[in-house]
Formats: structure tokens, C-alpha cells, sequence
């Protein structure tokens, strides 16, 4: 940006203070805002509004903030759905529920901007770009691609490119006070201790942009191991970009990163449990509740840094607040997670996952839901092979004896595709300092507390994880509650279908066993006479005593 428009930008800025004097002069006396009241009237633009933080974070700003002015979503066409069409589902889904009882007209206060941001200029309208360069106080940039075996050339073009693009449209706007960036806590996984800075990044990614330009896809590809060196995908690598990317505009506008560690279902907000996808630790827990995922390479002492979506939407909703009422000389960065306060390991997942689904299970499981989850190799090889493939071979050949196409051993080496995709997740510790999470926290009235609460110490996990998993039957795969009974059935007759394959199984080896070993049938014998010399012995003793 040019320097005379940098200063524009700088007088932009004070502009917007003087409009707001109790607001942003943040000096000791005069009453701050509270973060709704900072809201009221103010016109946000937000990315990444269809994808699942996005639509809480609009569920939330609707709902707290209702005096807020518009929200304006930048939505493609999707799936053969116009960009209408898409947001017209989206706020019938059942998360709009409360908002919708309250204020049925609040689809009035979302404007629906066409975008697509892999595009030149993020393919947006040069009308609306005059619309939002007009009215927007706020930008949320939620979009970003989360798939960890992304090419190496789309991950960079929307997590990196399109982060550049909007960051030049945030320049052009006349009114903007806070631009918050979602990152991910992962961003820097290839260090152990992560602080709330911005780490150089791996490589200059104006460079890295201007030389895979010319490459064909197979050579990106081929060269793509060798650029994310330590990261374990192209998604962490491409978000460690990003971060030095927005750091670089820290000098023209107000900025602040979130770094949200694994986003689970909502704790509490709009209600217990929300959850649409099967991101994360999500498929992991639906596999395992259906008896599917029997064993998994994760650490059980490892801390599962889990922190549910509604926190990671409120505190969001309070560094916009505070970007733009405190203004920050420097771009803060916000570590949003739960490790270092109120830690909870992977083995008391696994534990609470599993008992949960039994006690709440899905329809049609494949088994009763039963994991293990180990550091071996070996022994998760042994389980995969004994556990996994092993009982899909035997069904599938159950499936092609009744002319059946075999299915689920293909659904178990797509499995085992997404969960040695986690494993480098759920298999080491990470330390964040979340130093600026707890200011923020200070720094909020008691009701803004309550009302946009990120104070993880509260979580109780057993409770959040049960919720969890009633969250995926409900909203993932849209079981009903009512059903439950008919799956505990179901889970019974599974187990026993195991006891009798079991027993069914032990008497087939010990008869082959017996019919060819001399040494088998002695031992059979030997035990069989021990058994009834001690039963000989039982009776006389018994009736000696009588
Ligand atoms: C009891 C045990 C406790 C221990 C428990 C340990 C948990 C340990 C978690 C660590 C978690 C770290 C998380 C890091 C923190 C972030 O950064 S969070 C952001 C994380 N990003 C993700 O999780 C995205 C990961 N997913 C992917 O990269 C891709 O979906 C995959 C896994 C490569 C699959 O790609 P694909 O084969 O092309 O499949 P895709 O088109 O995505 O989906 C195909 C189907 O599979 C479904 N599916 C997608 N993912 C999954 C899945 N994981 N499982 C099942 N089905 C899935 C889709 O819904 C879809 O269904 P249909 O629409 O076809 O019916
Ligand atoms: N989920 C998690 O566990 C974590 C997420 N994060 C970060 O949080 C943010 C939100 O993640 P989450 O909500 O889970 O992700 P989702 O995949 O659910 O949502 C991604 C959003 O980005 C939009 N988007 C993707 N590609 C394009 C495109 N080419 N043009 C326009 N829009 C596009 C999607 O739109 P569409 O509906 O059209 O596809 C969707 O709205 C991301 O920045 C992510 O890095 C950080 C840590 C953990």
C-alpha cells in the first residue's frame, strides 16, 4: 500500500474514533462498551459464513449483538446451488432456531455477497466492492481450506492468496476498525512451546507464490514434502503463511489473529452438543461409536487440546471487540486453547467416548463401540489387521454370499486414510501460552463474561464429551433420540453374536487341535482328570463335613 494511502488509512482510523469518543478512548474513567454495545449499529463482513465456525459465529453476533446494523457473508455457488439458494438453508438450519423465535425477520440483517476466493480480486462485483468499501466496521475471515491432504497450489491460493486479496479490500474500506484473522494454534506445530507471537515463516510466501506459478501441479507436487519440511500438511504450512501475511498489513490496519486449537462441538451455545461435520476428532468419535474404529495411534497421555466452537466464537467476538476499542500497536495473537488451564488426555476421551455410546448408541453400529487407542506401532498394526480388516473381510464375504457388493473394506481403508492423517495430532503434546486469551478475559465486564464466555476452566469434560457424541447422532448422521432403545437392543445382539462366534470359534480350534496333536490331547486329558480329581475331592470333603 502506498504511503499516502497508508495515511488515509491512519486518518480513517482516528475518524472512526473521534465518532465513538467513550468507545475507543480506552483512558481510565470513561465507561467502555461493552462488547454488544460496541456491536450495535456496526456493519461486519465475515468469510467462511457456510462453514461450521462461520455459522456460529453469525448464530452468536445475531443473537448477543441484535442491534448489530448487517452481517455480509461472501458465499460461492456450491454443489449445483445458487449463492441464494445456499443461504436461504443455512438459516433454516436448526442452530437459527432461537434467533428465528426471536426476531423471524433476521435473515433481513444478512446480505449475501457472491464470491469466490480462489478468483482474481475474490471474483466480487466492483459494485459491491464500492458497498463494502462504503459500510464495513468489522471483517471476520473465517474461509480458509481445512482438508490436510489439500494440494499444495489450492491451499496456498485460498489460505494464503485470498487472505492477500482481503486484506487489500479491508485497505479500501473507509470505516474499518478491526480485522480478525483465524488461524489455527497448529499453525506452528513444528514447535513444542508456542507463544502468542508470529514466527518468521518458512519460507517468504510472496517467493514461494511467484515460483510454483509456472509449475505444473505434478512437479508442486512432488516438491511439496520437501517445502512443508517439519508441518505434517500443506494446511499448516499454507496458515503459517497467512499469519505473516496479515502481520505485514499490522501498519495500515487494526488486526488481531485467533488460534483456535481442535474446534469441537458448542459447549453450551446455542445449545449443547451442535456439531456438522466430521472434521477432527468428529469422524474419530462416529467410527468408533459405530464400532467401526477399533484402534487408533494416538498417545493417551497426550493432552487433547479440544476447545468447543461457541468459545472459540465468543472470544472472537471479544478481540473484535477489544482490536477495535483498544486498538493494539501491534497485531495481538490469541492462543485459544485449553491445555495449559484445564487439561484432558486422549485416553480420558477414548474412555468417555466409548461409554458414552454405549450408553447413548447409534443406529446400525457394525460392533459394539470398543477402542483401543495405543503409541505402539506393532500393536496398532496387530489390532488394524485383527480388529479392522479381518472382521470387514468376513463381512464383506457375508455381503457377496447374498449377492451383495462387499462395501466395508472400503470404507475401512477410507478410515484408515483420515485417521493416519490425525495420528501426528493425537499422538504428541503441545504447550500454548494463552496470555493475551486471559487479558482479554480481564479486560471484559462480568456480564460480557457470561454472556461471551471463554473461560475454559468451566468446561467439564466428561459432560461436554457426552454431549459430544449425542451431538454427532443428532446433528451429523440426524438420528433420532427416540430410537435409542432400538440400538441398545441392537448393541445386545451384537454382543451376543460375539460370545456365541467366540465360543463357536474355540471349540473349532481346540477340535482341530485335539483331532491332530497327541500333545493337545494330553494336555486335554490331564486337564479334564485335574477337573475331576477336584470335584472327586470337593464331594467327599462336603460330605465329611455333613
Ligand atoms: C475413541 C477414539 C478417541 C481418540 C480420538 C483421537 C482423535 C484425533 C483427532 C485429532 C484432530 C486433529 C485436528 C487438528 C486441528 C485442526 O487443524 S482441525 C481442522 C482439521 N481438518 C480436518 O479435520 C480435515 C480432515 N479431513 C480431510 O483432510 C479429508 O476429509 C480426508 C480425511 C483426507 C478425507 O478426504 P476424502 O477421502 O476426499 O473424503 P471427503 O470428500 O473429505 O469425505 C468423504 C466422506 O467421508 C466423510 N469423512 C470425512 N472425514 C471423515 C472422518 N475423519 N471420519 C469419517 N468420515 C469422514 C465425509 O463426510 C464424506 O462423507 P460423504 O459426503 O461422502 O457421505
Ligand atoms: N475446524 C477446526 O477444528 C479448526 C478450524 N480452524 C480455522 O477456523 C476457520 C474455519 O474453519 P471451519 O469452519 O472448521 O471450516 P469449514 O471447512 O467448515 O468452513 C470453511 C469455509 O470457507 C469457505 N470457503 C472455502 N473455500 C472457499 C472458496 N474458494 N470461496 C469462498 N469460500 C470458501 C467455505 O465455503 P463453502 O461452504 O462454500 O465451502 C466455508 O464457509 C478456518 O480458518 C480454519 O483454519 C482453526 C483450528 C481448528
Amino acid at each position: 500500500m502506498s504511503t499516502e494511502l497508508s495515511e488515509r488509512q491512519d486518518l480513517d482510523r482516528s475518524g472512526a474514533a473521534e465518532e465513538q469518543p467513550d468507545i475507543c478512548s480506552g483512558a481510565a474513567g470513561s465507561r467502555m462498551a461493552s462488547v454488544a454495545e460496541y456491536y450495535a449499529g456496526k456493519s461486519v463482513l465475515i468469510t467462511g459464513a457456510t462453514g461450521f465456525m462461520g455459522k456460529v459465529l453469525v448464530e452468536k453476533l445475531l443473537w448477543s449483538c441484535p442491534e448489530v446494523k448487517a452481517l455480509y457473508i461472501l458465499v460461492r455457488p456450491k454443489a449445483g446451488q445458487s449463492m441464494k439458494q445456499r443461504v436461504s438453508d443455512m438459516m433454516k438450519c436448526k442452530l437459527f432456531d432461537r434467533v428465528r423465535e426471536d426476531n423471524p425477520d433476521f435473515h433481513k440483517k444478512i446480505i449475501p455477497i457472491s464470491s469466490e476466493l480462489t478468483q482474481p480480486g475474490l471474483s466480487i462485483s466492483p459494485e459491491d466492492v464500492e458497498k463494502l468499501s462504503a459500510c464495513i466496521n468489522i471483517v471476520f475471515h473465517c474461509a480458509a481450506t481445512i482438508r490436510f491432504d489439500e494440494p499444495l497450489k489450492h491451499a496456498l491460493q485460498l489460505n494464503v492468496i485470498a487472505t492477500q486479496e482481503l486484506l487489500s479490500l479491508a485497505q479500501r474500506m473507509h470505516h474499518l476498525e478491526a480485522f480478525i484473522h483465524i488461524s489455527t494454534a497448529y499453525a506452528n506445530c513444528n514447535r513444542k512451546h508456542i507463544d502468542e507471537v508470529i514466527y518468521p515463516p518458512p519460507v517468504e510466501p510472496k517467493k514461494l507464490i511467484e515460483s510454483l506459478e509456472w509449475m505444473d501441479d505434478g512437479i508442486v507436487q512432488d516438491i511439496t514434502p520437501r517445502l512443508i519440511g517439519d508441518r505434517p500438511n500443506t494446511y499448516t504450512y499454507t496458515k503459517a503463511l497467512a499469519e505473516y501475511v496479515v502481520q505485514q498489513e499490522q501498519d495500515k490496519l487494526n488486526i488481531g489473529i485467533v488460534r483456535p486449537s481442535i474446534v469441537g462441538a458448542s459447549w453450551q451455545e446455542p445449545f449443547p452438543g451442535w456439531i456438522d461435520n466430521f472434521n477432527g476428532p468428529s469422524g474419530v468419535f462416529i467410527a468408533a461409536g459405530k464400532g467401526i474404529l477399533r484402534t487408533m495411534r494416538a498417545n493417551n497421555d497426550a493432552v487433547a487440546d479440544l476447545i468447543p466452537v461457541d468459545m472459540v466464537v465468543n472470544l472472537t467476538l471479544a478481540a473484535g471487540w477489544y482490536t477495535a476499542v483498544h486498538r493494539p500497536k501491534t497485531t495481538l495473537v490469541y492462543n485459544c486453547t485449553t491445555g495449559g488451564i484445564n487439561p484432558f488426555h486422549w485416553g480420558e476421551i477414548e474412555h468417555h467416548v466409548i461409554s458414552s455410546f454405549k450408553r447413548n448408541p447409534l443406529e446400525q453400529a457394525f460392533r459394539r463401540p470398543n477402542a483401543n487407542i495405543t503409541s505402539n506401532y506393532l500393536i496398532n498394526q496387530y489390532w488394524i489387521l485383527v480388529s479392522h480388516k479381518f472382521p470387514a473381510f468376513i463381512y464383506d464375504l457375508f455381503l457377496r454370499l447374498c449377492g451383495q457388493k462387499p462395501q466395508m473394506m472400503r470404507i475401512f481403508n477410507r478410515l484408515h486414510k483420515a485417521i493416519g492423517l490425525l495420528e501426528y495430532f493425537s499422538s504428541q503434546d503441545w504447550e500454548w501460552n494463552s496470555e493475551n486469551m486471559n487479558m482479554l478475559m480481564s479486560q471484559l465486564t462480568p456480564e460480557d463474561r457470561t454472556a461471551f464466555n471463554f473461560d475454559v476452566r468451566q468446561l467439564n469434560w466428561p459432560e461436554y464429551i457426552e454431549n459430544y457424541c449425542i451431538g454427532t447422532k443428532k446433528y451429523v448422521l440426524n438420528e433420532d433420540m427416540s430410537d435409542i432403545p432400538a440400538a441398545r437392543q441392537h448393541l445386545r445382539k451384537l454382543r451376543n453374536i460375539r460370545y456365541t462366534f467366540n465360543t463357536v470359534l474355540v471349540v473349532f480350534i481346540w477340535r482341530v487341535f485335539i483331532a491332530r496333536s497327541q500333545m493337545a490331547r494330553n494336555i486335554w486329558y490331564f486337564v479334564v482328570s485335574l477337573c475331576f480329581k477336584f470335584l472327586s475331592y470337593f464331594r467327599a470333603s462336603s460330605t465329611l463335613t455333613n
